[in-house]
């Protein structure tokens, strides 16, 4: 297999977002969990997204995990790697998103990275290097109070040089209008003058195809799925690959039982919870009791399996930010981070041995700790459900397929866990 755009997503979620633009943009895609066993049979694919989980853990840890994936996509002959972040930059002052780039230009030879994290379709655009969630200021909306990674800055180039080496330059809008060799050369001043990464401004699709031109003739990029889409288009453009349709394998009903399972603490999650209520029993944890080591998931496990057989159910950790706080403040950020996800997975795990087929995760790092506690190897790429969430179809579970759907916390309109599950057969 020789793919033509290798990507590292940072988490899973973010994975399948740009797995789903890139297979929309016409190319043929893979997402992998973390790099395949050799013994794997992939697809025939134009491009392999190999989703890690390393947002969130130490930025060395981070660092070897991506120079590890770099080298296998480039020895599949990938001639771009895109380094997938968060469309709304989740990210901390020790890293990752800076330290990753930088170890990612080192390896492949080149000396700046264009980096952007504008997705218009979801409401993601970044002006003058400031980056807008819906129309608000990053540090104004929901993303501040984000459990693991309150984002409190709006000012890319600020938060990327705290986390960086060298400098970071911008690329602004006017320049970006004015065509691919305009950010080109731009790039070039910006070396020049000793930065290594730039924030490139991107309002709408168009901006996006322009910096994927760009971008295509470096060895690397940062960026969310807006810059996958500019990069798919490029490469369609240049002739070196060749449109698909992405007939799909994916969508062939697995039956069995069907559940949600949500860590995500987003507000479009709140809400899409509340609205789940409505139409499914929605079981919601209480995280203290959990984290204090009672009986909670054999309780929830339980619940679920007197109500399962009538239909699917939901079970959510997720809580308001007050909430989140509370338990924070008792037990740490990340632990409790942790032992969430934990839970919520062994959570997962119990429903799927007990005949789960079909399962919705909400949540990046509750999907990471949930995928990796089933053992998936690899998704196809099935229909979108919401712009950035795919279904998803497992490979390489022994005929044992599942249909899974892992939603980025902030995806996906107020039905979407129904939405999802009627398309999920
Ligand atoms: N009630 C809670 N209290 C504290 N942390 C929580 C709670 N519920 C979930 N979490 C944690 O919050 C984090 C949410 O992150 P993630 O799953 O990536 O969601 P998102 O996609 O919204 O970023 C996870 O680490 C999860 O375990
Ligand atoms: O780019 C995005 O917004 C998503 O693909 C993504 O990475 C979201 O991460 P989570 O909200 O942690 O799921």
């Amino acid at each position: 297999m020789t793919i033509l755009l290798g990507s590292i997503a940072d988490d899973y979620t973010g994975a399948s977002d740009l797995a789903n633009t890139l297979t929309k943009n016409g190319l043929r895609t893979v997402q992998t969990v973390g790099i395949p066993d050799p013994s794997l049979a992939l697809p025939d694919v134009d491009a392999v997204v190999v989703s890690l989980k390393i947002r969130s853990v130490a930025a060395k840890d981070a660092v070897a995990a991506a120079l590890e994936a770099e080298s296998w996509l480039r020895g599949r002959g990938a001639g771009h790697v895109l380094y997938k972040i968060c469309s709304t930059f989740d990210s901390t002052d020790l890293g990752n998103i800076g330290p990753v780039t930088e170890a990612l230009l080192s390896v492949s030879g080149g000396h700046i990275a264009l980096v952007t994290p504008a997705f218009p379709e979801t409401g993601r655009t970044v002006y003058l290097g400031h980056l807008f969630v819906n129309g608000q200021p990053l540090d104004e909306s929901p993303l501040k109070d984000h459990p693991l990674n309150p984002m409190r800055d709006a000012n890319l180039a600020r938060v990327l040089t705290r986390q960086s080496r060298g400098k970071v330059g911008l690329i602004d809008l006017p320049t970006v209008t004015d065509g691919a060799d305009a950010v080109r050369a731009r790039l070039d001043r910006l070396r020049a003058e000793g930065a290594a990464a730039a924030i490139a401004d991107a309002v709408f699709e168009r901006d996006l195809e322009t910096l994927g031109k760009a971008a295509l003739e470096m060895p690397v990029s940062t960026g969310a799925s807006g810059l996958g889409l500019g990069l798919a288009r490029a490469l369609l453009r240049s002739g070196r690959a060749s449109a698909s349709d992405g007939e799909n394998e994916a969508i062939r009903p697995v039956g069995g039982l069907a559940a949600v399972v949500a860590g995500s603490c987003s507000a479009a999650t709140l809400k899409q919870l509340d609205a789940a209520e409505l139409h499914m029993p929605v079981l919601r944890l209480d995280t203290e009791k959990l984290l204090a080591g009672s009986d909670e998931i054999s309780a929830a496990i339980a619940w679920a399996g007197e109500r399962i057989g009538e239909g699917p159910v939901a079970i959510a950790a997720s809580a308001a930010p007050e909430v989140v706080s509370r338990l924070q403040a008792r037990y740490g950020r990340e632990a409790s981070g942790h032992a969430v996800e934990t839970a919520t997975a062994a959570i997962a795990g119990e429903l799927v041995e007990r005949g789960v087929r079909r399962l919705v995760v909400a949540g990046g790092e509750t999907s990471g700790a949930t995928v990796d506690r089933l053992g998936i190897p690899a998704f196809l790429i099935g229909p979108e459900i919401a712009p950035g969430v795919p279904l998803l179809r497992t490979i390489g579970t022994g005929g044992n397929d599942m249909l899974l759907t892992l939603k980025s916390g902030n995806f996906g309109g107020e039905d979407f866990f129904a939405t999802a599950l009627s398309m999920m057969r």
